[in-house]
């Protein structure tokens, strides 16, 4: 639940000299705490002197934390009242329709509320209203701003998913949802509807954002770790690449100062020795293998597809060798730091791949501890049964424990914990409250949608998580949700287990590759093109996101759907290549059509399943 910072300014020389006498601030006060959970309120009382009103209210403007400022008093006509005067000229923007709507609230009760002054507007990021004096009218106007506060504060934070979900409600998309669960109290708990409901609501208080609003904001929220940008950064090798001046051929390692001919094979050098100190004559040479240390006294390699064996001595060992072409200085040798110089960078850039950093690492002979976001897999369901268990009745098989698991582990992450609940608020609580002290991010799947056993919401609102959003507009995958809290991040991804599937690959995987320092336009699978193969499939009301194989026929990308798409069928991920994104149906296009071309979400290294 977000909380609010409010101000409360009373301006009065009578409370000013004797504040017991105060009693609007307190009743602000004590509006506030029954209309607006986790509030919270500083105060302080002023005479009705303009420049110290106007210290005052600059320095709560300043704050970052208060975002509402409520004056009451020093808003009437008596020489004194300066309120306004004091507040106007720190307004960015006034607010006229919520000086009116205060007004028209109050003058329904007394003609008197004529004769106050009191502005409303916005200064920085703060809400700035002007309330009378008395403790009446402080009651009064407050209830006739009171529903509106929420929203103004979603606007003035350009918070977009909690503005959409308000404008959806007001124009009715949204039906019999309450105003405002997220910020407004409330003393009922109602698990499917985040609490927000009674028992005439029936619908989710989520706004469904689409997919790339969804996206932005978890890798606008997850923090971007860069411990291990920095290592790459940083990382000078401690070695030569090659160590020694190495052989690039198997051949005869010689002066090129000599000659083409007959030469004397003096030894043999195998990759792995040590470098041959000993003199070599201009008509002498080693027999030499790939990668193995150049003699000090060569300075050429002959490989041996030049040459010409002559002889060998009684052990079969090569001793004379007709060299066929000329020798020239450098010739088919590595010097010492050819690949990498001792000193230089190791990482010309970063980059995440798993293979790619743990080898150059390897190739440096450097072990670093890597920097790795840490990983739970949550798996909640009664149902769930282990799959080495034999059936049970009303039972099901868990397959998206072993999937996300096996997902991270693919795309190079691990998976630190693992836990499959049963669908119980108490243990759901208790299992991630204590999981988020040794994780960052926890996915989860299941009890994210409507039933009243899906207690994923209601628990992280519990533990004081931020609903970032419930619903994206896709299928499969609707309910999908993301919370955080400070540095710790959860994914509710749906239970049904391509739900669970798509979620990961959309949302969970870049946000832990964000995590983990890698670039944007990395952090999301790579998208192609694909030409439709089937003849006519009907588009949903949602986006949706398709498994299909991928068919490269004469060069060109093109991708057949794997069969019924029901977000249960884990059989559709089998050969999926490719996440095809069908746009939402229109009226004007109800059907894709064989032959048209889409974007598609690459989902693994080896995704083309037939050549033609
Ligand atoms: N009244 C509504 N009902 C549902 C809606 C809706 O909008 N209104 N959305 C549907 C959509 S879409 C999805 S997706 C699912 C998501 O459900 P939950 O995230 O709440 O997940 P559960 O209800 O717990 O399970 C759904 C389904 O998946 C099976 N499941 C769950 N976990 C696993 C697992 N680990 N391995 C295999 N299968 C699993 C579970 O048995 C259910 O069949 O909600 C719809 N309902
Ligand atoms: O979104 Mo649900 O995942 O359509 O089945
Ligand atoms: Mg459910």
């Amino acid at each position: 639940m977000e909380s609010i910072t409010f101000g409360i300014l009373t301006i009065s020389d009578t409370c000013y000299h004797e504040p017991v006498k105060d009693r609007s601030g307190p009743r602000l006060k004590a509006l506030i705490a029954e209309s607006f959970d986790n509030s919270q309120v500083v105060s302080a009382v002023l005479p009705d002197e303009r420049d110290l009103i106007q210290r005052e209210l600059r320095k709560w403007i300043d704050r970052d934390d208060v975002s509402i400022i409520i004056t009451t008093g020093g808003t009437g006509f008596a020489p004194r009242d300066v309120t306004p005067e004091a507040t106007k000229p720190l307004l960015d923007k006034d607010c006229n329709q919520l000086t009116l709507a205060i007004a028209l609230t109050s003058l329904k009760k007394t003609k008197f509320a004529a004769l106050s002054r009191g502005v409303c507007g916005i200064a920085g990021n703060t809400l700035v209203l002007n309330f009378p004096g008395s403790e009446k009218a402080v009651a009064e106007c407050f209830e006739a701003v009171r529903e509106l506060l929420p929203h103004a504060l979603h606007l003035i934070g350009n918070n977009v998913a909690l503005v959409q979900r308000t404008h959806a409600e007001v124009q009715g998309t949204f039906q019999n949802t309450p105003a405002l669960p997220q910020l407004l109290k409330r003393d009922h708990v109602c698990p499917h509807k985040t609490g927000a409901g009674d028992d005439i609501d029936r619908n989710s208080p989520f706004p469904m954002l689409p997919v790339h609003q969804a996206l932005d904001t978890i890798l606008d929220v997850v923090q971007r770790n860069n411990v291990r940008k920095q290592q790459m950064d940083l990382l000078l090798s401690p070695v030569n690449i090659p160590p020694f001046r190495a052989s690039i051929k198997d051949g005869y390692a010689m002066k090129s100062s000599g000659f083409s001919g007959t030469k004397r094979v003096v030894d043999c050098i195998a990759a792995g020795d040590k470098v041959n100190v000993h003199p070599l004559q201009e008509d002498e040479c080693f027999k030499i293998n790939t990668g193995a240390p150049i003699p000090t006294h060569a300075d050429c390699v002959v490989q041996v597809e030049d040459t010409r064996l002559l002889q060998r001595d009684k052990y079969g060992e090569e001793s004379l060798v007709d060299i066929l072409v000329e020798p020239k200085s450098g010739l088919d040798i590595r010097p010492v730091g050819y690949d990498l110089l001792k000193g230089d960078k190791v990482f010309p850039a970063a980059d995440y791949s798993p293979v790619v950093y743990k080898s150059l690492l390897a190739s440096v002979g450097v072990e670093q501890q890597q920097y790795k976001p840490k990983v739970a897999i949550v798996s909640t369901g009664s149902e769930l049964l282990p799959p080495q268990e034999p059936p049970v009745a009303g039972k099901i098989y868990d397959s998206n424990t072993t999937m996300l698991k096996e997902l991270l582990l693919y795309f190079g992450f691990d998976c630190r914990h693992q836990f499959v609940l049963g669908d119980d608020l108490a243990t759901i609580k208790s299992c991630l409250s204590n999981l988020f002290d040794t994780v960052d991010f926890v996915i989860c799947s299941g009890g994210v949608s409507m039933g009243d056993k899906d207690y994923i919401k209601p628990v992280l609102e519990d533990l004081q998580f931020k609903l970032h959003f419930g619903r994206v507009n896709m299928k499969p995958g609707k309910p999908m949700t993301f919370a955080s809290r400070s540095n710790k991040y959860f994914f509710g991804l749906p239970g049904n287990p391509v739900s669970a599937f798509v979620t990961f690959h959309l949302f969970a995987l870049p946000a832990i590759r964000w995590a983990d320092g890698w670039e944007r336009v990395k952090c999301s699978l790579p998208i192609i093109n694909v030409s439709l193969l089937n003849e006519a499939i009907e588009l949903d009301s949602r986006p949706e996101y398709v498994r299909a194989s991928v068919t490269s026929i004469n060069g060109q990308l093109h991708a057949s759907v794997n069969g019924n798409q029901i977000s249960s069928r884990l059989q559709s991920i089998v050969g999926a290549d490719v996440l095809i994104h069908l746009p939402g149906r229109t009226a004007a296009k109800t059907q894709a059509c064989a032959g048209e071309i889409y974007s598609a979400s690459v989902l693994r290294y080896d995704f083309i399943s037939r050549y033609e």
